[in-house]
């Protein structure tokens, strides 16, 4: 295989493995970016990191440098195990900096055995600036090494080979930012608007190695086009990780509605009726199957049936929150078999890690598996609610970290908890009326969830439940939502504040 085929494929693997991803995304500079790499998530995947390990080794002798002699040292933390990997594979020693100097012993800053005049290579995993290569830089030469190359993974194009050549160190890049964008292009992970939108940050982007932003001369002001309120369904549903989240965005933006129904009823003739008069206005319907005392399987293929007919997907509020074993046992058995018939299930964060586990694995085959996926509850709609700030961010977290695929949305309240462009905000507590009613359930306009709140999906229950012609109610809420959610990317007929 070619050195560029190699480059390509690994390309593609990190992308995968999560290794960088497209979105809105906070950085230590204080500015949101439309692309985040994260190269610590190799150390799970082995396979990976001999093969990236490999790759830079033939780099390295592909540069033609001179390295007879030299050591290795890694930029802490991310790039030592490959700093490690690559040491082992070529046989060059390592030299290991420490970030602080020991406390006691031997205070020294740099471990391993040299001599001054030895030479050293950089190993580095991801460059915006440059500045953490020249931190380790001064270390090294502090202590009478001559450093004059860094190898990197990922150049992000923003001033990084710059900065480092004007203290003497030249950066060679196995990829730069504008190569993995085009190779995701050509392998259609990610549309031409993202490619744009990237490349629109980086010109506007270029950093410093003291940290400030400057383009011609100017401090500028950096607009980052990927964040999730500004950007279309159409182009988020490219952002997706989740296969159904992809469907769902689809579904929205065809049939241009954003409106969740509540069917709370009890009788499964009254939810069928409603679900038929309503459905051309939705993009899901909610059940509480456990409110439903006739629920039988005829009822859940009617409703299936009725959701194809319309266009909408399912999904049973059934708010999961127990150990792994006991919810795959709620989701896939018992008298309601949820795997059987919801394309989408609400599930709390609270047990951790193995709830996804639990529900994924009463799922049968992988086909199966892309036509099911979670809404994850961040925060709730009612007075008093204990979902704090630490717990929803850590809601969040794992949503996006751990199961991607299986991640549809979030459900909750505020409008900076979820950035990524791909994932969903479901938000409930939507009324034309604002208020609560008399247990708690807080409610705002249809405005001011899309607008101020980030709502993506707004969920309405009583609100069109209560009313005597529910098809109609529901075409309001439709409008209204809709409306707002043109509005909120710019393309809205209306400006000014939420209702
Ligand atoms: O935080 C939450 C989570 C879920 N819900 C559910 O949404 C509907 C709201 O019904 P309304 O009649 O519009 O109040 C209901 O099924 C809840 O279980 C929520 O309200 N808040």
């Amino acid at each position: 295989m070619t050195m560029e085929a190699k480059k390509k494929e690994l390309a593609l693997r990190l992308f995968e493995i999560n290794a960088f991803k497209f979105g809105d995304f906070k950085m230590k500079v204080g500015i949101n970016s439309p692309v985040y790499f994260d190269l610590r998530v190799i150390v799970s995947h082995p396979d990976v990191m001999d093969t990236l390990a490999d790759i830079l080794q033939e780099f390295i002798v592909d540069s033609k440098l001179n390295t007879a002699g030299a050591h290795l040292c890694g930029v802490p933390y991310t790039a030592l195990p490959v700093a490690t990997l690559i040491s082992i594979k070529s046989n060059k020693p390592m030299l290991i900096r420490r970030k602080e100097a020991k406390k006691y012993g031997t205070k020294k800053l740099i471990e391993g055995k040299f001599n001054a005049g030895d030479k050293c290579l950089i190993i580095e995993d991801v460059v915006t600036s440059g500045s953490s290569i020249l931190e380790t830089v001064e270390d090294l030469r502090s202590e009478g090494l001559v450093v004059t190359d860094a190898i990197v993974v990922v150049d992000r194009e923003q001033g990084g080979v710059q900065n480092t050549e004007e203290r003497g160190v030249r950066m060679h890049s196995l990829f730069t930012l504008s190569y993995l964008l085009q190779v995701m292009l050509e392998a259609k992970r990610i549309e031409e608007s993202t490619v744009k939108a990237v490349a629109k940050y980086i010109d506007a982007c270029q950093i410093r190695s003291d940290g400030s932003f400057m383009k011609n001369g100017t401090t500028v002001v950096v607009v980052n086009e990927l964040c999730r309120t500004g950007m279309t369904f159409e182009a988020r549903a490219d952002l997706a990780k989740c296969p159904l989240a992809k469907d769902l965005l689809k579904l929205m933006a065809t049939k241009k509605t954003t409106l969740c129904l509540a069917a709370d009823l009890t009788k499964s003739e009254d939810i069928l009726n409603l679900a038929d008069a309503v459905g051309p206005y939705i993009c899901l319907l909610k059940t509480h199957c456990d409110i439903v005392c006739d629920f039988s399987e005829q009822f859940v293929r009617s409703l299936q049936s009725l959701a194809r007919q319309h266009n909408f997907l399912l999904l049973e509020d059934r708010k999961f929150a127990d150990i792994g074993n006991t919810v795959a046992q709620q989701y896939g058995g018992g008298l309601y078999r949820i795997a059987d018939w919801a394309d989408l299930v609400t599930v709390h964060a609270l047990p951790g890690q193995g709830i996804l586990k639990g529900l994924k694995s009463a799922i049968g085959t992988d086909k199966q598996a892309a036509s099911r996926a979670v809404f994850l509850l961040a925060e709730m709609s009612t007075e008093g609610a204990l979902t704090d700030e630490k717990y929803s961010s850590a809601t969040v977290k794992m949503a996006t970290e751990m199961d991607p695929d299986f991640v549809a949305g979030i459900v909750c309240q505020s409008k900076d908890l979820v950035a990524s462009p791909g994932l969903l905000q479901l938000t409930p507590g939507v009324k034309l009326e604002e208020g609560v009613d008399g247990l708690g359930q807080l409610y705002d306009s249809p405005e001011r969830v899309v607008k101020d709140k980030g709502a993506d999906i707004c969920v309405v229950g009583r609100g069109i439940l209560a009313s005597k012609t529910p098809s109609d109610t529901a075409r309001i809420y439709r409008d209204r939502l809709w409306e707002a959610y043109l509005e909120r990317i710019g393309t809205g007929e209306k400006n000014g504040s939420a209702k």
